[in-house]
C-alpha cells in the first residue's frame, strides 16, 4: 500500500544529456500511479539545484528529492539536502550517470518509480573538495590532471549530439594538448608524486568501467588513484587499461584508501567533479559528516 504521505520533488536539470523532458515526464506519471504525489522543478542556472533542493528541506515541502540529470545535477541536489532526513531518489537522464550505475538505480524508469515508493533506501558518504571555485560536495569523484583537462575542454553541444563519444573526442584531441605535469600529492599527510589523481567515492568511472575493486560510497572514506608515468603513451595505456578492466593491476597506478587529499604544488592544475570542471589547483578534498539518504 503506497504512502499517501510520500511526497516527491523532482528538480530536473534540462541541460543534462540529450534533453529528456518526456520521460521526466513520463517518470512523474508512474510516481504519482504509485500513490504518490510528485511534482516539476526545473533549474534555470548551474547551482539552482542546490538552492532548491536547500529549500525544499528547509520548508519542509516534501519526503524526496528526485534529481534528474547526470552526477553534476546529483552533486548539486546533495549539496542542498545532504545531513537532512529526505531522501534522494535519481533519475538518470544525464550522460555518464556513473553514481546510479554504481548503486544500481534501474534506468527502467517504471521500476525506479516502484522502488521509490517502496521505500528502501541506503546511505552514503559524499566528499567534499575546495578548489579555485569554492567548495563543493563530491558524489562520485574528482580529478585533477589530464581526465579534468578533458573535461574542461569537452563541448557542451557536442555531449548533447553525441553523449558519450564527446568525451572520446576530448580525449584524443587533450593527448596533444595536454602537457602532462608532475604534481605532489599529499594523501593523508603523506607525499606522493603523480601525473594525474582520481579521488573516488565508487568503484566505477566513466559509465561502467571499473576504476578501484572497491566503492567506499558506504564509508567515510575514499580511493585515491595516483597515475605514476606522465605522457601520450601512458595515458593510452591507462585508458585500455581502464575498458579492460585491470587499471589496478598496472604497476605504476597506485590505489589508497584515505580521508583527505590536498594538491597545492603545482599551481592551477585543471580540476573536475562529478564531471563538472571545477577550476584549478590548490584543492583540499576531506569527508565532511554529512550522510545522504538514497533510494535504491
Ligand atoms: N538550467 C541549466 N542550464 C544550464 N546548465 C545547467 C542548468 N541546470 C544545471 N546545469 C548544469 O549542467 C551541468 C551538467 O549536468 P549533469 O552533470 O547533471 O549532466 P551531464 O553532464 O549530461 O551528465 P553526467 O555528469 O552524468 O555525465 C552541471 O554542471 C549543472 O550545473
Amino acid at each position: 500500500m503506497p504512502d499517501q504521505n510520500v511526497k516527491v520533488t523532482v528538480i530536473m536539470n534540462p541541460a543534462a544529456g540529450r534533453r529528456r523532458m518526456g520521460r521526466v515526464v513520463g517518470f512523474v506519471r508512474q510516481l504519482q500511479q504509485a500513490g504518490l504525489q510528485a511534482q516539476i522543478v526545473a533549474t534555470r542556472y548551474r547551482g539552482h539545484a542546490t538552492i532548491l533542493a536547500r529549500m525544499a528541506v528547509q520548508e519542509r515541502t516534501c519526503t524526496h528529492i528526485v534529481a534528474a540529470g547526470g552526477d553534476g545535477t546529483v552533486a548539486e541536489v546533495a549539496e542542498g539536502m545532504a545531513g537532512s532526513d529526505i531522501i534522494l531518489g535519481i533519475l538518470p537522464v544525464g550522460t555518464a550517470n556513473v553514481l546510479a550505475r554504481e548503486l544500481r538505480v534501474p534506468f527502467d524508469d517504471v521500476q525506479n518509480a516502484r522502488n521509490i515508493a517502496g521505500g528502501a533506501c541506503t546511505v552514503i558518504w559524499p566528499g567534499r573538495l575546495r578548489s579555485s571555485e569554492g567548495e563543493c560536495l563530491f558524489v562520485q569523484m574528482v580529478g585533477i590532471g589530464f581526465d579534468a583537462h578533458v573535461v574542461h575542454v569537452v563541448s557542451t553541444r557536442l555531449k548533447k549530439a553525441i553523449g558519450r563519444a564527446a568525451y572520446v573526442l576530448a580525449t584524443l584531441g587533450s593527448l596533444w594538448k595536454y602537457r602532462f605535469p608532475t604534481m605532489t600529492v599529499s594523501v593523508d599527510d603523506v607525499s606522493h608524486a603523480a601525473a594525474s589523481v582520481i579521488v573516488s567515492k565508487g568503484a566505477l568511472y566513466a559509465g561502467k568501467y571499473v576504476l578501484t575493486p572497491r566503492s567506499m560510497q558506504e564509508h567515510r572514506q575514499f580511493s585515491v588513484v595516483l597515475f605514476g608515468t606522465a605522457g601520450i603513451g601512458s595515458s593510452i595505456r591507462y585508458a585500455i587499461a581502464l575498458l579492460r578492466g585491470n587499471l589496478s593491476r598496472q604497476k605504476d597506478v597506485t590505489i589508497l584508501m584515505a580521508q583527505k587529499v590536498e594538491i597545492t604544488i603545482p599551481c592551477n592544475m585543471p580540476v573536475q567533479s562529478d564531471g563538472d570542471a571545477r577550476g584549478l589547483t590548490p584543492i583540499r578534498i576531506d569527508m565532511p559528516d554529512r550522510a545522504l539518504r538514497i533510494a535504491v
